[in-house]
């Protein structure tokens, strides 16, 4: 028990930390004026709550009196009472829908923010952990705890708030219980209370397992969407290999998983069903058991039965208010598990960021400088070691050594990529570093925007973008600067490679990192396009990561690295 209490504890301060931040934002102010709203007219709901259960007796009574003209007036009050409650609930869930679309908008932008702050999107990889799909935190975890936290609290409210009222016509009301002879004041309301708190138990007990289902669920579904994507993305080269098949099995794998931890949630849903009606079916009865004795004794009267079978319902409902939302409770304990993950590894990885290689800045005559730097695996294990070289402005340099050996390691390092190791790394305060790496980014965009990516491709002249394309040899794009396209998908290595090297001709940086960028051209175009660089970027350092002995006569230094260790010749 007091392992369960420390372990809601610490949960509990653990949602804080994702729930709260928001409440103490600049939008604050505005978001508690919708609050207030939203509890004003959860006031105005349960005050209308309590006129209709006084209707509800004052109707019975017009009934067992036989008065028709009581009757007929009781009918045109109930149509005043539903054309006054209407509009409460409907402007309820309007401002309920407009607050969580501004928290959910705001978490975005800060979620968003950490996913992106000091290139975490990329070390998170990295790491190990309980790191699965951000992006689905982000995208569906989001709107689902911002929607879900909403919806809990206010049901919550409005429930304590007819709990407290109805109980208070329950504690009056004129239902009794004798038992050996002595009555209990209030009977009717305890019975309401211990009912629902012992099937409320009952039900924790049955559904507890629900959380860690339905979170093993969300994983498995994640996986799932993000297999289908990379068949869809990676279509060309799964349909080079044939690869139908196998993708076929690992989706029915994947898929399997999903279904195997449905099943799961829906068996355990069954026996909480079963439960669930048997409990419905004695709880409808349950008041009339002590109320309907009383009015065939002729001490109470029909409508004052109604009134208080009315309020049993209303009490039993809202000491219910944990049993019905049970599984909504589960998932949001999940979706609330899966953030502070996101968070946790967010957390991590900035810890990461700050580890033992040291970056700094110096002056740009000096150019960039590596000192006894070591790179080590994300385990620990050795890749590079006592690294120093340095790198001046308008320098050439090409790396090369075996594969798996670190030259792209390295890159990353240079680039603040690579947290594991210890060093030192001296970048220019001015100049910009532009890195072309491997596997080529070409985003889902105008040619244009693709063309100067990460830059505004409003900051360029579309002369010059034309003349560059024809230069590296795509003069058939240059007409098609505005057409969006999925660039990547359409152009073939090779030419995605030429683009790259129109990409470092707009924008014309101090040092060009390129790593292997010229592996899927011929010699003869490889040569066109370095020459192109030593013409037009005469200023600007050429750090080249190849295996072809053939671009050395472009560099005037090399880089040899070998496992564990570097030598400059
Ligand atoms: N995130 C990672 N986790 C574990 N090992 C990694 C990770 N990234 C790289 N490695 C390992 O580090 C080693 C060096 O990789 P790197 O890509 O730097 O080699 P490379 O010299 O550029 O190879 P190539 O010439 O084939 O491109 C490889 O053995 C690789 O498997």
């Amino acid at each position: 028990m007091r392992l369960l209490f420390a372990k809601t504890k610490s949960f509990f301060h653990e949602a804080e930390d994702i729930l709260r931040p928001y409440w103490q934002s600049a939008e604050r102010w505005r978001s508690g004026a919708i609050v207030a709203g939203i509890l004003a007219l959860i006031g105005g709901q349960v005050y209308m709550s309590v006129l209709f259960n006084n209707w509800w007796k004052d109707f019975f009574n017009a009934i067992q009196a036989m008065n028709y003209a009581d009757y007929i007036h009781q009918l045109m009050t109930y149509a005043l009472l539903a054309l006054l409650t209407f509009p409460l609930e409907g402007c309820q869930n309007y401002f309920q829908g407009i607050l969580q679309l501004r928290w959910r908008r705001w978490l975005t932008e800060d979620y968003i923010g950490q996913w992106m702050f000091g290139k975490n999107y990329y070390n998170v990889q990295q790491i190990a952990g309980d790191v699965d799909n951000p992006d689905q935190r982000i995208a569906e975890d989001l709107r689902l705890v911002t929607e879900d936290t909403i919806a809990l609290i206010v049901s919550f409210v409005h429930t304590s708030a007819s709990l407290l009222v109805f109980s208070s016509i329950l504690w009056n009301s004129p239902g009794t219980l004798k038992i050996g002879g002595i009555t209990i004041p209030g009977a009717m309301l305890w019975l309401a209370a211990i009912y629902a708190l012992a099937g409320s138990w009952i039900n924790h007990l049955l559904g507890k397992i629900l959380a860690a289902l339905n979170r093993r669920q969300q994983r498995f579904e994640a996986d799932y969407r993000f297999s289908l994507m990379r068949v869809r993305e990676n279509a060309e080269t799964i349909s080079a290999y044939y690869g139908e098949q196998r993708e076929e099995c690992g989706l029915a794998e994947r898929f399997a998983k999903i279904m195997e931890a449905q099943l799961g949630i829906i068996n355990r849903k069954k026996i909480m069903d079963w439960f669930f009606r048997a409990y419905f079916l004695l709880a409808e009865l349950l008041p009339y058991l002590i109320l309907a004795p009383l009015f065939i004794a002729d001490s109470i009267r029909l409508g004052d039965m109604q009134q208080t079978a009315m309020a049993f319902v209303r009490v039993r409902m809202s000491f219910w208010w944990f049993m019905m939302n049970y599984e909504k409770l589960a998932k949001w304990k999940a979706t609330i598990d899966r953030l502070i993950g996101f968070k946790k590894a967010m957390a991590q990885t900035a810890a990461l960021q700050s580890g033992e290689i040291t970056r700094q800045q110096g002056p740009l005559s000096e150019g960039i400088r590596i000192a006894r730097l070591d790179l080590w695996l994300p385990d620990g294990q050795p890749l590079l070691q006592n690294i120093t070289f340095a790198i001046p402005p308008a320098s050439r340099m090409l790396i090369t050594g075996p594969s798996g050996c670190g030259k792209t390691t390295l890159f990353h390092a240079l680039n603040g990529m690579w947290p594991f190791g210890c060093g030192s790394i001296t970048v220019p305060a001015k100049g910009r570093l532009l890195f072309i790496p491997q596997k080529l980014f070409v985003p889902i965009a105008t040619l244009r925007q693709a063309l100067v990516y990460p830059d505004a491709s409003g900051d360029y002249c579309p002369d010059s973008m034309k003349q560059t394309l024809a230069a590296v040899g795509l003069p058939h794009l240059t007409g098609q600067l505005d057409t969006e396209q999925h660039w990547q998908q359409q152009l073939s290595p090779g030419e995605q490679q030429r683009l790259a090297f129109a990409r470092a001709l707009l924008i014309k940086p101090q040092w060009l990192f390129l790593d292997e960028a010229t592996a899927a051209l011929d010699e003869a175009a490889e040569t066109q396009l370095y020459q192109l660089l030593l013409d037009r970027l005469p200023g600007t350092a050429i750090i080249s990561i190849a295996h072809r002995p053939s671009l050395l006569r472009f560099h005037d230094q090399q880089l040899e690295l070998i496992k564990w260790m570097a030598t400059i010749g």
